[in-house]
């Protein structure tokens, strides 16, 4: 296997006469932890969708999305990926995507679904050692304790726990997560932050995170990719992204005056001039 685990090429997507992404192109290798950020509507989730293959990109003739070597879609098209390759890439919704009426376990049981014999996963019999393995998910999100409780009933920083314990149990080698903490309190956010940095940094689970709080992708994650009215705008370490470049991400007059005043840095902030001429 490559050390890069994604690979974005000249994607783009235009929906009816919008265009919301223009010619993305980044590579992320495995065990990365990256953010994604942008101002709302710069394309952030479309971006996502593209990558799991839940929108097609426009068809342009360099354009494709590879998954550790596999491409999701080329030139427009969906490709097949076999269920044990959609297992893959775990992904985690600003909503959580639990079932409410469920217990937590069972919530957490159904990411082992993609990877059960079509006949026990339609009758969801799930054997002891998967539950063995939910509650292991459950203890490292911290909520063992609450396995039999109805998911629907818990609070939303604990919802997104459970939706990450899935993915665990899924045994995703790449989560995505879009906007994972943008519903959260401070306290929740930092929890829910923490336990993605974990899984990361102890299992070696590539994550790539959008996240409106730039604090969060300053304090969690060590690249961050950026996206302006859908051009990636930057592409480098955390620690190059200065209050000066985000004061140009999130706002106009910015941008066009530390383009005026200060020589292009082609290596972190890409198509410069292309973002310019969108002003
Ligand atoms: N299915 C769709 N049909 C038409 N337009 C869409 C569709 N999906 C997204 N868009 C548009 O694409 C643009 C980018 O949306 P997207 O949700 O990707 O941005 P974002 O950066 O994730 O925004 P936010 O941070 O507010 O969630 C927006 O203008 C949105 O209205």
């Amino acid at each position: 296997m490559s050390l890069t685990t994604i690979a974005v090429e000249q994607l783009s997507k235009t929906f009816g006469r919008t265009t919301v992404l223009q010619d993305v192109d980044f590579e992320i290798d495995a065990g990365d932890m990256v953010a994604l950020i942008g101002p709302s509507g710069s394309g952030k989730s479309t971006l996502l969708r593209l990558m799991v293959g839940l929108t097609r990109a426009n068809r342009e003739q360099r354009s494709r999305v590879t998954i550790m070597d596999r491409a999701v879609q080329q030139r427009g098209k969906l490709t097949r990926c076999s269920r044990a390759e959609r297992c893959r890439v775990g992904y985690i919704f600003q909503q959580y995507n639990l079932v409410g009426r469920l217990s937590v376990l069972t919530n957490v049981l159904i990411g082992h679904l993609g990877s059960m014999p079509r006949g026990r996963a339609l009758l969801g019999r799930f054997n002891r050692q998967e539950r063995l393995r939910a509650l292991e998910a459950l203890s490292r999100v911290g909520l063992e304790s609450l396995a039999g409780q109805r998911a629907n009933t818990l609070s939303g920083g604990q919802m997104q726990r459970v939706a990450i314990a899935r993915a665990l149990v899924q045994d995703a080698d790449i989560i995505l997560a879009d906007e994972p903490i943008a519903s959260l309190d401070p306290r929740s956010a930092r929890e829910v932050m923490k336990i993605l940095q974990r899984i990361n940094e102890e299992d070696g689970r590539t994550v790539l995170v959008t996240l409106h709080q730039v604090e969060y992708a300053r304090e969690f994650c060590r690249r961050a990719i950026a996206l302006k009215q859908g051009r990636l705008y930057y592409d480098d370490s955390i620690q190059h992204l200065t209050d000066a470049r985000l004061q140009a991400l999130y706002d106009d007059e910015g941008l066009c005056e530390l383009f005026d005043r200060r020589p292009q840095q082609p290596d972190t902030i890409t198509q410069p001039a292309a973002a310019g001429a969108a002003l």
